[in-house]
């Protein structure tokens, strides 16, 4: 099957986005991987499905799929992107679009000078709903922050991590480290990814605070391994470190691949994420059966 897709990225943060709003190109699992493959397809951290309207009052459906083939519920980079494809290919001619997820609706809005808001909703704390698995285990009290200390492995000497859980539509565990440079990102971060814990797996965040406006951050993300940014990982750490006392309510956060703007009232209120959204080209392919 040939196919078209058009490459694009946010803050580093890579993605194939397809057009499916004449219909489904279905695509299996496989596909979805080998189109995120570096070597052998396209290469990037997600696969963005573009749908028409699933519903009165929502102007479109976001589907994501890991570079694992795998599909997830939210991306807070692709919601950007997503919001610039379909301004960009004509598809609506309003700058703000409401847009169904797997995990709920959000609300990009693309902003004059370039950048894309996105209306990422309020973040979830109740374990069960992250997925997290808290049997036997006592949240320990680290400021206003719930750390909750996890063992990396069944060894005696297995590394602990403290980790604050929380769902962006999407499962996360951030700890915070002195410095983002030399933490322990591709090693703790698949044992914290796959730890049983989380039965959907987790994506873990490793944040580092510089002063209450501005923070350092690398993730290592569920499906994708770590990713240049992790808009959704984002708002999970800017969560954490107003929840714990040690940020304030918007914060400047640098990536490896540029700079998030992450802005948060406070309980039941909604995280808004701004960054850049980029079209970087298009193509064709053929995708192998
Ligand atoms: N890159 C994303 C998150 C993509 C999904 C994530 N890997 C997961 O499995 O939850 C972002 O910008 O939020």
């Amino acid at each position: 099957m040939r196919i078209r897709f058009t490459k694009m990225q946010g803050a580093g943060n890579d993605f194939v986005v397809l057009d499916e709003m004449a219909g489904r190109l279905g695509l299996t699992a496989q596909q979805y991987r080998w189109l995120a493959d570096r070597h052998f397809g396209v290469g990037a951290d997600q696969v963005l499905s573009v749908r028409p309207s699933p519903a009165p009052g929502i102007d479109f459906e976001y589907v994501i799929h890991n570079a694992d083939g795998s599909e997830v519920e939210q991306c807070g980079n692709g919601a950007r992107c997503f919001a610039r494809y379909v301004r960009d290919k004509g598809l609506t001619d309003r700058d703000t679009v409401r847009v169904r997820t797997l995990s709920g609706d959000i609300e990009p809005r693309l902003t004059p000078d370039g950048r894309v808001t996105v209306d990422m909703g309020p973040p979830v704390f109740e374990p069960p709903a992250v997925p997290f698995d808290t049997a036997g285990l006592t949240p320990q009290p680290d400021g206003a922050w719930e750390a909750w200390k996890l063992a990396l492995g069944t060894r005696a000497d297995a590394p602990i991590v403290a980790v604050s859980v929380l769902s962006m539509g999407n499962p996360h565990a951030v700890q915070e480290v002195e410095d983002v440079d030399t933490a322990p990102v591709t090693t703790h971060g698949p044992l914290i990814e796959h730890h049983p814990r989380f039965p959907r797996r987790v994506n873990a965040g490793f944040l580092q605070v510089l002063d209450r406006g501005h923070a350092r951050l690398r993730v290592w993300e569920r499906g994708a391994g770590e990713t240049l940014a992790c808009g959704t990982g984002a708002c999970a750490a800017v969560v954490t470190g107003i929840r714990r006392g040690r940020l304030d309510s918007r914060v400047d956060v640098q990536t490896r691949g540029g700079l998030l703007t992450i802005e948060w009232a406070g309980a039941g209120t909604s995280v808004f994420m701004t960054g850049p959204a980029v079209t970087v080209f298009e193509g064709e392919i053929e995708i192998p059966e």
